[in-house]
């Protein structure tokens, strides 16, 4: 019989619900138990009830049990998720409960079966695959999770595959949610939602920002899990010890501090700072992201399969307080201290971001994608994923009407920064949607669009004109324009990959990229107002729509030149990076200096970052010109 609580009522054996005969309790949560119990109708077969918490007052915690079983209906076609006992449902002394299938160790039971919490590798990839799928499966189902964590995981009894770690189910959908309505279209983002969902070290730094959940969220989840796996704790875990060692933070606040730390550099996850390169690409992936976009389950599966066969190394052990080797089950398994130097808490928190995100305090990502299997990169090149995103959108506002035309130059080369005079130059109006030109259907060559119009002495209209007319003309820059200046229709969505496969998502011109900015901080474009915010739309939208191609292995390599231009040091590595730029396509070379502005905008002050968001926004612009130039090019060639 197991011990009562002092607080809750607990059943016990010779409690009779209905047919159902309680056997032992074997799992307690939040607002729910779970006892073994036996159909005394067939057999004393066995089965696990979830019945709702009631205290001693009597009151019923919540009735979540109820809510729960709405759910799990909806989902039993779904392989990977607890099998409802159809006549199963009932309530007892006013507490709903359902009967389920009997499973056996949740997935933090199984891991904390293992030597220092680490799961060896074959085992790992089967699970971490396993629980992708389950995911998948209710994400297609119509439903998020929102609340995945290793004990939501449980084997089923008696399987051939538990001692090695299969056939895993999903369960607790007491915080699930429909996300798409009854036509299957995904629901818009909910603003100002306000409330924390899932627990604090699973949940994802949307939860933690206590945003609407989508499809990634439970997928950020999972990634914790498959590092936790991998590496046996996780960093907040360990500096959790600490923070009730009486750290001024909070687990929670640790939590999303070191959760958004790993964003910029996904190897503080690691006890060794050495993450395997798979689990930093979908870290990478998940943070390009948005609320509405279908994840792509099938990369996260090829970057699983990469994993190295080998065991990762183990970290530095240090002393457990309890004299143990291996931490014991459902504790804080590792002293606070040295496991996680490089992503240890610092004394004072780091300033907040205007939407209630702490500032990474990690510059820059150290990540490569070296090491990924070609496979993989070939899938994140032809999907359009490429290691960057507007996860931190709206979190500047600066509004700097000019930038120094040598700050433009800085990063192609000219390694001068700030000491030529103020040019002003403001963003062109973005085209709208892509219009083939006139003169593409005579055949003759098309003119570079008017939009720009004539220069003017400092006027907005001006520079946009100075802009273009720069880019073409100008030696310097010409050299990037150079890059532009080819056969290449970058004006597709998204072109197939020299792999042959096209673009899983390919978006027209005129369709609207998925977008999980709120309204109110969209900024529709204005050609006369310059400034960070209103030239990350246009941005983003001309990405989403005709840019989805960049290579995760090139952002990698930029993002060291960030770092290079974070610690001005530019001059010494300008030549190299202007090379670099020339080597690649258009729409990588703007996507790579897109992620660029994001880096700076968290890493500078504010101004340096809009302006060179201002100077993107231009180049942009240009771009769509030549984009138009190539295709009546190639038509004239053609006639
Ligand atoms: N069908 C089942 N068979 C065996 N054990 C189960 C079953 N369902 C749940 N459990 C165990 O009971 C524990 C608690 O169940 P569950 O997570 O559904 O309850 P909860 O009150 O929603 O929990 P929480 O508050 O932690 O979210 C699980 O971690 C699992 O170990």
């Amino acid at each position: 019989m197991p011990p009562l609580l002092k607080r809750d009522v607990k059943l016990g054996e010779g409690v009779n619900l209905q047919r159902w005969a309680v056997v032992k309790r074997i799992g307690d949560g939040g607002f729910a138990e779970v006892y073994e119990v036996t159909d005394t109708f067939k057999d004393d077969e066995k089965f696990a009830v979830k019945i709702d918490k009631q205290d001693k007052r009597k009151d019923v915690r919540s009735g979540t049990v109820k809510a729960e079983v709405k759910v799990l209906r909806q989902l039993q076609s779904c392989p990977p998720v607890c099998r409802l006992v159809p006549e199963g449902e009932g309530t007892h002394e006013g507490r709903s409960y359902m009967i389920m299938e009997l499973l056996g160790v949740n997935l933090a039971q199984f891991q904390h079966s293992r030597p220092q919490g680490r799961i060896q590798p074959d085992a790992l990839k089967s699970i971490a695959l396993e629980t992708l799928a389950a995911l998948e499966g209710v994400h297609q189902a119509g439903y998020i999770h929102r609340d995945v964590k290793p004990a939501n995981f449980a084997q089923t009894q008696g399987s051939a595959a538990s001692t090695t770690g299969g056939d895993w189910r999903i369960i607790d959908f007491g915080i699930a949610r429909r996300f798409v309505d009854d036509a299957g279209r995904p629901l818009p983002k909910r603003e100002d939602f306000g409330e924390f969902r899932g627990s604090t070290t699973y949940a994802s730094i949307h939860a933690h920002l206590k945003q609407d959940l989508g499809r990634r969220d439970d997928l950020w989840s999972w990634l914790y899990i498959v590092v936790e796996m991998h590496e046996g704790n996780l960093p907040w875990r360990a500096a959790s010890g600490d923070a009730s060692a009486g750290s001024e933070h909070s687990p929670k606040e640790t939590a999303m501090r070191m959760k958004q730390q790993a964003l910029d550099d996904p190897h503080v996850l690691s006890a060794t700072g050495k993450l395997p390169e798979a689990l930093v690409a979908i870290s990478s992936y998940l943070r390009s992201t948005c609320f509405v976009d279908e994840p792509d389950y099938e990369l996260l599966r090829e970057c699983i399969a990469s994993l190295p066969s080998t065991p990762a190394p183990a970290p530095r052990q240090p002393a457990l307080p309890n004299g143990h080797a291996t931490p014991p089950p459902a504790q804080p398994q590792y002293a606070p201290g040295p496991m996680w130097p490089h992503a240890a808490p610092t004394s004072a928190p780091p300033p907040m971001y205007a939407n209630g995100g702490a500032h990474p305090t990690v510059p820059v990502s150290h990540g490569s994608f070296a090491q990924l299997p070609p496979a993989s990169y070939a899938h994140m090149h032809a999907h359009g994923y490429y290691g960057w995103s507007y996860g931190a959108q709206g979190q500047h506002s600066g509004h700097p009407q000019h930038m120094p035309v040598s700050y433009m130059q800085g990063y192609t080369g000219n390694s001068t920064l700030q000491q030529q005079p103020h040019v002003p130059i403001t963003l062109s109006a973005p085209p709208g949607p892509r219009q083939q030109p006139p003169s593409q259907a005579n055949g003759s060559t098309a003119q570079v669009p008017a939009s720009t119009g004539a220069p003017a002495s400092g006027g907005p209209s001006a520079a946009s004109s100075q802009t273009a007319a720069e880019f073409d003309a100008d030696g310097q820059l010409g050299q990037i324009g150079s890059a532009f200046d080819d056969d290449e229709d970058f004006g597709q969505a998204a072109r197939p990959h020299s792999n042959g496969r096209a673009a899983k998502r390919p978006l027209t011109a005129d369709q609207e990229p998925p977008d999980d900015l709120p309204a109110s901080k969209r900024v529709r474009f204005s050609p006369t107002v310059g400034g960070l915010a209103q030239a990350r739309d246009p941005l983003k939208d001309r990405w989403v729509r005709r840019m989805r191609g960049v290579p995760v292995g090139a952002v990698a390599e930029m993002e060291k030149r960030a770092g290079v231009v974070y610690r001005g040091q530019l001059s010494e590595k300008g030549k190299e990076t202007k090379e670099l730029f020339r080597t690649l396509d258009p729409g990588e070379g703007l996507g790579i200096m897109a992620w660029m502005v994001d880096s700076l905008s968290r890493n500078t002050d504010k101004k340096g970052a809009s302006q060179v968001a201002q100077w993107l926004g231009s180049l942009a612009a240009f771009s769509d010109e030549c984009a138009i130039r190539c295709q009546a090019r190639r038509k004239f060639r053609q006639t």
